[in-house]
């Protein structure tokens, strides 16, 4: 498939079902890979329910010349969404077509200005739409986020089925909302059980990348629209963020570490 000018790669970000935490991944692992150094786009595909607006915390709407709309700049990504076109009382009833198009125009009619990676945030699932848009964006790979749950329940495995069905290599699995630790004594719990993950992207045949704590911080600063990966870059949460980012680049990019 034909790339889009002045973008080099295209990560999308999928999970099976909704809820999974998906977009605070998507978005930690953005500004990860920004901080490693790269210009980053973060195109929040999730029409349905938009929510790069809240998690990046930005309330403005974006500039439009003629017919090119310029992405918003904050804590050094460039970021789209459709919720920065909509009002958050007013759902988007859309028909997967209608989905389609809108992201194929985001993708190509934004203006980017040059991008090493743009993370593609999927609308949760693997329906029409989703496929549709695996099939006619060029990406680069895919991450599957997956709760310790959803993974033994198969959910995530359609994750990855639709994108092998399509040939887009998958990076791997990131289990979110793993382990809880407490915020008053810090004791780690196994609320949706922990450990299988590993395992099962290994019986998957694909890469884990990762567990990502069940974490109040987490919450409260996705919530706040200041993203841990920047507001606490130090925390043990943001350093696994970015650990997920530096083996996402190191497949993105494998000819930077050849060098
Ligand atoms: N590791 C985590 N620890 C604590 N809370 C989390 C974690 N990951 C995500 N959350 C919270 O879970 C909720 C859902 O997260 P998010 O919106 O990222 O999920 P999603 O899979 O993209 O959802 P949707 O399917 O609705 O698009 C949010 O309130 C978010 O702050």
């Amino acid at each position: 498939m034909a790339p889009i000018p002045g973008i080099k790669t295209i990560l999308a970000v999928a999970s099976g079902k909704g809820g999974v935490g998906k977009s605070t991944c998507a978005t930690n692992i953005a500004l990860g890979l920004a901080s490693l150094g790269f210009r980053v786009g973060l195109l929040d595909a999730d029409i349905y329910g938009p929510s790069a607006p809240k998690l990046m915390g930005i309330h403005e709407q974006p500039r439009i010349e003629g017919d090119r709309v310029f992405p918003i700049e904050k804590y050094g990504i460039k970021v789209m969404s459709m919720g920065f076109f909509m009002e958050e009382e007013n759902p988007v009833i859309w028909r997967g077509p209608m989905v389609v198009s809108a992201l194929m125009q985001f993708t190509r009619e934004v203006d980017w200005g040059g991008l090493d990676v743009l993370v593609l945030d999927m609308p949760p699932g693997t329906g029409d739409a989703q496929l549709t848009m695996a099939q006619q964006t060029p990406l680069t790979g895919a991450v599957i986020i997956s709760t310790p749950q959803d993974l033994a329940l198969i959910d995530a495995r359609k994750g990855l089925n639709m994108f092998k069905n399509v040939d887009v290599p998958i990076y791997g699995i990131v289990e979110n909302m793993s382990t809880f630790i407490c915020p008053h004594c810090g004791k780690p719990s196994d609320i949706f059980g922990h450990g299988g993950a590993e395992e099962d992207a290994r019986r998957l045949g694909v890469p884990f990348l990762g567990a990502i704590p069940l974490h109040m911080d987490i919450r409260e600063n996705s919530d706040a629209g200041t993203p841990v990966v920047v507001s606490q870059p130090d925390s043990t949460h943001a350093q696994i963020y970015k650990k997920i980012a530096i083996k996402v680049a190191a497949r993105l990019f494998p000819e930077d570490d050849a060098e």
